[in-house]
Protein backbone atom coordinates (compact mmCIF):
# COMPACT_ATOMS: atom_id res chain seq x y z
CA UNK A 1 0.00 0.00 0.00
CA UNK A 2 1.71 3.63 -0.59
CA UNK A 3 1.57 6.36 1.64
CA UNK A 4 -1.19 8.24 -0.35
CA UNK A 5 -3.24 4.95 0.06
CA UNK A 6 -2.73 5.25 3.96
CA UNK A 7 -3.53 9.23 4.40
CA UNK A 8 -6.53 8.28 2.97
CA UNK A 9 -7.61 5.31 5.33
CA UNK A 10 -10.14 6.16 8.39
CA UNK A 11 -9.69 2.60 9.89
CA UNK A 12 -7.67 0.02 9.72
CA UNK A 13 -8.55 -3.02 11.88
CA UNK A 14 -5.91 -5.96 10.71
CA UNK A 15 -6.33 -9.33 12.52
CA UNK A 16 -8.31 -7.96 15.26
CA UNK A 17 -9.31 -10.58 17.81
CA UNK A 18 -12.23 -9.26 20.74
CA UNK A 19 -12.52 -12.02 23.41
CA UNK A 20 -14.78 -11.61 26.51
CA UNK A 21 -14.02 -14.52 29.35
CA UNK A 22 -13.74 -17.65 27.41
CA UNK A 23 -15.86 -16.29 24.77
CA UNK A 24 -14.66 -15.61 21.42
CA UNK A 25 -16.31 -12.57 19.69
CA UNK A 26 -13.64 -12.24 17.08
CA UNK A 27 -10.67 -13.65 15.74
CA UNK A 28 -8.71 -12.55 12.62
CA UNK A 29 -11.05 -10.07 12.03
CA UNK A 30 -10.27 -7.20 9.10
CA UNK A 31 -11.71 -4.02 8.25
CA UNK A 32 -10.69 -1.02 6.50
CA UNK A 33 -12.88 2.48 6.39
CA UNK A 34 -11.77 5.20 3.69
CA UNK A 35 -11.82 8.53 4.29
CA UNK A 36 -14.98 10.29 4.19
CA UNK A 37 -17.15 7.28 3.35
CA UNK A 38 -20.34 6.68 4.87
CA UNK A 39 -20.22 3.03 6.09
CA UNK A 40 -23.19 1.04 7.00
CA UNK A 41 -22.42 -2.16 9.04
CA UNK A 42 -24.99 -4.86 9.09
CA UNK A 43 -24.44 -8.35 10.88
CA UNK A 44 -26.27 -11.47 13.47
CA UNK A 45 -26.72 -9.73 16.44
CA UNK A 46 -24.00 -10.17 19.40
CA UNK A 47 -21.42 -10.43 16.21
CA UNK A 48 -19.18 -7.73 17.97
CA UNK A 49 -20.66 -4.44 15.76
CA UNK A 50 -21.38 -1.81 19.09
CA UNK A 51 -17.93 -3.67 20.82
CA UNK A 52 -15.91 -2.93 17.42
CA UNK A 53 -17.09 0.64 17.90
CA UNK A 54 -16.02 0.72 21.14
CA UNK A 55 -12.75 -0.43 20.11
CA UNK A 56 -12.45 2.80 17.69
CA UNK A 57 -13.50 4.87 20.18
CA UNK A 58 -10.97 3.51 22.56
CA UNK A 59 -13.46 2.94 25.37
CA UNK A 60 -12.01 -0.58 25.41
CA UNK A 61 -9.09 -2.60 23.93
CA UNK A 62 -8.70 -5.72 21.53
CA UNK A 63 -7.44 -8.90 23.08
CA UNK A 64 -4.94 -8.10 19.81
CA UNK A 65 -5.12 -7.35 16.49
CA UNK A 66 -3.81 -3.71 15.16
CA UNK A 67 -5.96 -0.97 14.97
CA UNK A 68 -5.62 2.43 13.69
CA UNK A 69 -7.85 5.92 13.38
CA UNK A 70 -6.36 7.96 10.89
CA UNK A 71 -3.25 6.35 11.39
CA UNK A 72 -2.78 6.48 14.66
CA UNK A 73 -4.14 3.91 17.88
CA UNK A 74 -7.50 4.41 18.89
CA UNK A 75 -6.06 6.36 22.35
CA UNK A 76 -4.72 8.97 20.19
CA UNK A 77 -7.50 9.36 18.14
CA UNK A 78 -10.58 9.48 20.22
CA UNK A 79 -10.86 13.52 20.02
CA UNK A 80 -11.30 13.06 16.24
CA UNK A 81 -14.59 11.13 17.10
CA UNK A 82 -18.25 11.03 18.03
CA UNK A 83 -20.87 9.00 18.85
CA UNK A 84 -24.15 8.93 18.65
CA UNK A 85 -25.83 6.13 20.17
CA UNK A 86 -29.76 5.12 19.98
CA UNK A 87 -30.58 6.77 23.31
CA UNK A 88 -29.98 10.82 22.61
CA UNK A 89 -28.38 11.10 26.26
CA UNK A 90 -29.22 14.47 26.83
CA UNK A 91 -29.63 16.63 29.61
CA UNK A 92 -32.95 16.60 30.35
CA UNK A 93 -33.51 20.12 32.24
CA UNK A 94 -30.54 21.84 29.87
CA UNK A 95 -32.31 23.10 26.53
CA UNK A 96 -31.45 21.76 22.92
CA UNK A 97 -28.58 24.52 22.40
CA UNK A 98 -27.27 24.01 26.10
CA UNK A 99 -26.82 20.29 25.51
CA UNK A 100 -25.07 20.65 22.66
CA UNK A 101 -23.15 23.77 24.12
CA UNK A 102 -21.91 20.93 26.95
CA UNK A 103 -20.82 18.50 24.44
CA UNK A 104 -18.22 21.26 23.09
CA UNK A 105 -17.05 22.36 26.25
CA UNK A 106 -16.76 18.96 27.43
CA UNK A 107 -14.78 18.05 24.21
CA UNK A 108 -12.23 20.85 25.52
CA UNK A 109 -13.00 23.29 22.50
CA UNK A 110 -11.59 26.46 23.28
CA UNK A 111 -14.05 29.14 22.75
CA UNK A 112 -16.40 31.89 23.99
CA UNK A 113 -19.70 30.76 25.36
CA UNK A 114 -21.13 33.15 22.90
CA UNK A 115 -19.23 31.52 20.05
CA UNK A 116 -20.27 27.89 21.11
CA UNK A 117 -24.16 28.84 21.11
CA UNK A 118 -23.43 30.41 17.41
CA UNK A 119 -22.22 27.14 16.78
CA UNK A 120 -24.45 24.86 18.50
CA UNK A 121 -27.63 27.41 16.21
CA UNK A 122 -26.10 26.33 13.52
CA UNK A 123 -26.05 22.70 13.79
CA UNK A 124 -29.50 22.55 15.01
CA UNK A 125 -30.82 24.48 12.23
CA UNK A 126 -28.70 21.92 10.11
CA UNK A 127 -30.87 19.46 11.08
CA UNK A 128 -34.48 21.56 11.25
CA UNK A 129 -34.17 22.26 15.16
CA UNK A 130 -34.17 26.05 15.11
CA UNK A 131 -37.54 26.31 16.30
CA UNK A 132 -36.89 24.34 19.39
CA UNK A 133 -33.27 25.49 20.27
CA UNK A 134 -34.31 26.95 23.68
CA UNK A 135 -37.02 24.38 24.49
CA UNK A 136 -35.40 22.09 28.18
CA UNK A 137 -34.53 18.12 26.25
CA UNK A 138 -37.05 16.66 28.34
CA UNK A 139 -40.03 18.92 26.64
CA UNK A 140 -38.57 17.41 23.22
CA UNK A 141 -40.20 14.41 20.93
CA UNK A 142 -38.16 11.29 20.64
CA UNK A 143 -37.04 12.63 16.75
CA UNK A 144 -36.27 15.72 18.12
CA UNK A 145 -34.24 14.38 21.15
CA UNK A 146 -31.78 11.96 18.88
CA UNK A 147 -31.12 15.09 16.39
CA UNK A 148 -30.04 17.06 19.26
CA UNK A 149 -27.62 13.92 19.86
CA UNK A 150 -26.89 14.62 15.87
CA UNK A 151 -25.77 17.99 16.51
CA UNK A 152 -24.21 17.75 19.55
CA UNK A 153 -21.73 14.96 17.68
CA UNK A 154 -21.29 17.64 14.82
CA UNK A 155 -20.43 20.05 16.92
CA UNK A 156 -17.04 19.22 18.07
CA UNK A 157 -16.25 18.96 14.12
CA UNK A 158 -15.23 14.83 14.20
CA UNK A 159 -13.70 13.52 11.46
CA UNK A 160 -15.81 10.65 11.85
CA UNK A 161 -18.72 9.96 13.53
CA UNK A 162 -19.63 6.41 15.10
CA UNK A 163 -23.34 5.43 15.18
CA UNK A 164 -24.73 2.75 16.85
CA UNK A 165 -28.21 2.28 15.88
CA UNK A 166 -28.72 5.93 16.36
CA UNK A 167 -32.60 5.78 14.71
CA UNK A 168 -34.04 2.41 15.58
CA UNK A 169 -35.73 3.80 18.47
CA UNK A 170 -38.01 6.27 16.25
CA UNK A 171 -41.35 5.75 14.29
CA UNK A 172 -40.80 4.96 10.46
CA UNK A 173 -41.78 8.83 9.41
CA UNK A 174 -39.15 10.61 12.24
CA UNK A 175 -36.11 8.05 11.03
CA UNK A 176 -37.26 8.54 6.88
CA UNK A 177 -36.46 12.47 7.96
CA UNK A 178 -33.73 11.60 9.48
CA UNK A 179 -32.35 9.43 7.09
CA UNK A 180 -32.40 12.47 4.92
CA UNK A 181 -31.30 14.71 7.33
CA UNK A 182 -28.11 12.78 8.10
CA UNK A 183 -26.71 12.37 4.16
CA UNK A 184 -27.39 16.09 4.11
CA UNK A 185 -24.98 16.14 6.76
CA UNK A 186 -22.58 13.71 5.53
CA UNK A 187 -22.72 15.80 1.84
CA UNK A 188 -22.25 19.19 4.11
CA UNK A 189 -19.13 18.21 6.19
CA UNK A 190 -17.49 15.09 4.25
CA UNK A 191 -17.56 13.30 7.47
CA UNK A 192 -16.21 9.94 7.33
CA UNK A 193 -19.45 7.59 8.98
CA UNK A 194 -19.29 4.69 10.51
CA UNK A 195 -23.48 3.36 10.90
CA UNK A 196 -24.46 0.20 12.63
CA UNK A 197 -28.07 -0.93 11.80
CA UNK A 198 -30.05 -4.07 11.93
CA UNK A 199 -32.12 -3.02 8.71
CA UNK A 200 -31.05 -3.63 5.32
CA UNK A 201 -33.02 -0.79 4.09
CA UNK A 202 -31.59 1.68 6.12
CA UNK A 203 -28.33 0.42 5.30
CA UNK A 204 -29.10 0.65 1.37
CA UNK A 205 -30.17 4.18 2.04
CA UNK A 206 -27.49 5.42 3.62
CA UNK A 207 -24.50 4.05 2.61
CA UNK A 208 -22.00 4.49 -0.05
CA UNK A 209 -20.99 1.08 1.46
CA UNK A 210 -22.34 -1.67 3.05
CA UNK A 211 -20.55 -4.45 4.39
CA UNK A 212 -21.95 -7.65 6.55
CA UNK A 213 -20.72 -9.23 8.91
CA UNK A 214 -21.56 -13.05 9.98
CA UNK A 215 -22.01 -14.75 13.45
CA UNK A 216 -19.07 -15.45 15.71
CA UNK A 217 -16.04 -15.42 14.75
CA UNK A 218 -17.34 -12.57 12.88
CA UNK A 219 -16.11 -12.12 9.48
CA UNK A 220 -17.14 -9.76 6.61
CA UNK A 221 -19.44 -11.63 4.30
CA UNK A 222 -20.79 -9.28 1.72
CA UNK A 223 -18.53 -5.88 1.14
CA UNK A 224 -20.43 -3.75 -1.46
CA UNK A 225 -20.14 -0.32 -2.92
CA UNK A 226 -23.72 1.53 -3.50
CA UNK A 227 -23.03 4.38 -6.37
CA UNK A 228 -26.72 5.22 -6.66
CA UNK A 229 -26.79 9.09 -6.45
CA UNK A 230 -28.78 10.29 -3.47
CA UNK A 231 -32.20 10.42 -3.12
CA UNK A 232 -32.14 6.69 -3.41
CA UNK A 233 -35.03 5.04 -4.97
CA UNK A 234 -35.50 1.88 -2.82
CA UNK A 235 -38.04 0.15 -4.50
CA UNK A 236 -36.23 0.23 -8.15
CA UNK A 237 -35.13 -3.59 -9.26
CA UNK A 238 -31.51 -2.41 -8.15
CA UNK A 239 -32.49 -1.44 -4.71
CA UNK A 240 -34.21 -4.40 -3.96
CA UNK A 241 -31.55 -6.98 -5.44
CA UNK A 242 -29.13 -5.50 -3.44
CA UNK A 243 -31.56 -5.77 -0.17
CA UNK A 244 -31.88 -9.81 -1.19
CA UNK A 245 -27.94 -9.82 -2.03
CA UNK A 246 -26.89 -8.42 1.33
CA UNK A 247 -29.56 -10.72 3.06
CA UNK A 248 -28.33 -13.68 2.21
CA UNK A 249 -26.41 -15.61 5.34
CA UNK A 250 -27.95 -13.73 7.67
CA UNK A 251 -30.54 -14.82 10.12
CA UNK A 252 -33.92 -13.57 8.84
CA UNK A 253 -35.01 -12.80 12.09
CA UNK A 254 -32.12 -10.34 13.21
CA UNK A 255 -32.77 -8.20 10.34
CA UNK A 256 -35.51 -5.64 9.48
CA UNK A 257 -36.35 -4.13 5.90
CA UNK A 258 -35.41 -6.53 3.60
N1 LIG B 1 -18.38 -5.95 28.56
C1 LIG B 1 -18.75 -7.15 28.14
N2 LIG B 1 -18.57 -8.25 28.90
C2 LIG B 1 -18.94 -9.48 28.46
N3 LIG B 1 -19.51 -9.71 27.25
C3 LIG B 1 -19.72 -8.64 26.46
C4 LIG B 1 -19.35 -7.32 26.85
N4 LIG B 1 -19.67 -6.46 25.84
C5 LIG B 1 -20.23 -7.22 24.86
N5 LIG B 1 -20.24 -8.53 25.24
C6 LIG B 1 -20.74 -9.64 24.43
O1 LIG B 1 -20.04 -9.61 23.20
C7 LIG B 1 -20.91 -9.94 22.13
C8 LIG B 1 -20.88 -8.83 21.10
O2 LIG B 1 -21.56 -7.71 21.64
P1 LIG B 1 -21.93 -6.44 20.74
O3 LIG B 1 -22.77 -5.56 21.58
O4 LIG B 1 -20.69 -5.89 20.17
O5 LIG B 1 -22.76 -7.13 19.59
P2 LIG B 1 -23.59 -6.48 18.41
O6 LIG B 1 -23.11 -7.11 17.16
O7 LIG B 1 -23.52 -5.00 18.49
O8 LIG B 1 -25.03 -7.01 18.77
P3 LIG B 1 -26.49 -6.39 18.53
O9 LIG B 1 -26.66 -6.34 17.04
O10 LIG B 1 -27.39 -7.38 19.16
O11 LIG B 1 -26.53 -5.04 19.17
C9 LIG B 1 -22.28 -10.19 22.74
O12 LIG B 1 -22.45 -11.58 22.93
C10 LIG B 1 -22.20 -9.51 24.08
O13 LIG B 1 -23.01 -10.15 25.03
Amino acid sequence: MTSTQTAALAVRIEDMQIQFGSETIMSDFHLDVQEGEFLCVLGASGCGKSTTLRILGDLIPPKAGEVTVFGKPPHEAWSELAYVFQSPRLLPWLSARDNVVLGMTLRGMRGRRREFREVAEEKLSLLGLSHVSRKPAHQLSGGEKQRVAIARAVAVQPRMLLMDEPLSALDIKTRTKLRADLVTLWERTGTTIVFVTHDVEEAVALGTRVVVLSSRPAEVIHDVRVDAAQPRDLSSMDMVDLRRELTRGLDPAEITGV
